[in-house]
């Protein structure tokens, strides 16, 4: 095995195994079945015990597909200086960037961003009492020359996939189709395209360290190669996803665990790299507008049920996350797991309340 920079090696206990699980459990779901009542119940049991599962017969012209990926492998074999012409830093947040950490270590890979709506508002600042806000703007590059319009549409293909997994996963918990609709009336999404080159030590770096999604909701789009890990939420077990030609896979992010009070739970997962091959993926990060106060939706709180989550403002989410991968902050990202209300916490709380 090659040696690699430290900064990529992944602690013992995080390091991939060499032979993988291979999951039978991760549910295919055809969403042209006929019965929206099955759909629903198998959406709604995929989201409880899996936090993942893949769609087959979306609706989503292969084409569009194809097109993203081939304009995708043209950029990234550029030359660095090329695509550093489009390279993110702490003003301009969109674009080609090689150094991200995930949970401090290096992935191995680097990767394009652009959001759904350009530009996006979001917060000015990551200081909860000032209200202004700003603008993100997408960077295209000179080459490929399609990029942008190849991008641009298959976003829109997602973005009609995603309101329709988002109705059917709001009717799979007894809530109104529509009940999520209006949160993504501005919303936050973006789009990134993967690239993990071949890694000389894949036994010890990882192309995405274990995390969870902070969005809403994935639709992911990998190639041939394979390398997602999902953490089976029955042993802890980390499962190979298997590709399924054309389909997606599809899993809960942090919000909708939030939204639904624990009910269904954001998953932890990882991406394995290949000694030889390079491998390309696009993940559809849903996410709503940045004025949205994530917290658990009144239909599905109640006395037995209190909720498990403080409010928060998605915008201010996204701002602290940005500005702690740009200022090297002594602290871990910041985490739905902060806003959880644990019984101790209201302990503490109340005791703190009596004293003041
Ligand atoms: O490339 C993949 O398969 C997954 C990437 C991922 O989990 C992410 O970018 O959040
Ligand atoms: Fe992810």
């Amino acid at each position: 095995m090659g040696e690699i920079d430290p900064a990529f090696i992944q602690e013992p206990e995080h390091r991939p195994k060499p032979t993988t699980v291979q999951a039978d459990g991760i549910p295919v779901i055809d969403l042209s079945t006929a019965s929206s009542s099955e759909l629903v119940q198998q959406i709604g049991n995929a989201c409880k015990d899996w936090g993942f599962f893949q769609v087959i017969n979306h609706g989503v012209p292969l084409e569009k597909r194809e097109k993203i990926f081939d304009a995708s492998a043209r950029f990234f074999a550029q030359p660095l200086e090329e695509k550093s012409k489009v390279r993110r830093d702490a003003k301009k947040v969109l674009g080609y960037y090689d150094t991200e950490h995930t949970k401090n270590v290096r992935d191995w890979k680097e990767v394009f961003d652009f959001t759904l709506q350009d530009p996006t508002t979001v917060p000015s600042s990551h200081e909860p009492n000032e209200t202004g806000v700003a603008k993100w703007y997408n960077q295209w590059p000179e080459y490929p020359p399609e990029l942008r319009e190849v991008c641009e549409e298959y976003a829109k293909e997602m973005e009609n996939l995603a309101f329709k997994l988002l109705e059917l996963i709001a009717l799979s918990l007894g809530l109104k189709p529509d009940r999520f609709r209006d949160f993504f009336k501005e919303q936050t999404t973006f789009v990134r395209l993967n690239h993990y080159p071949p890694c000389p030590a894949p036994d010890l770096a990882l192309g995405v360290g274990r995390h969870k999604d902070a969005i809403a909701l994935t639709i992911l789009a990998q190639d041939d190669v394979g390398g997602l890990e999902v953490k089976r939420k029955s042993d802890g077990e980390w499962i190979w996803v298997k590709p399924t030609p054309n389909s997606y896979i599809i899993n809960v992010g942090d919000i909708i665990q939030v939204w639904s009070n624990d009910a269904y739970e954001s998953v932890e997962h990882r991406v394995k790299l290949n000694p030889d091959r390079e491998r390309f993926s696009v993940p559809f990060f849903f996410s709503p507008a940045h004025s949205t106060m994530v917290e658990p939706l009144d239909e599905i709180v109640n006395e037995q049920n209190p909720a498990k989550y403080r409010p928060y403002n998605w915008g201010k989410f996204i701002v602290t996350r940005k500005r702690s991968n740009f200022q090297k902050l002594n602290v871990e990202n910041i985490q739905i797991y902060h806003f959880k209300i644990s019984e101790l916490a209201d302990k503490v709380e109340g005791a703190l309340s009596i004293a003041n």
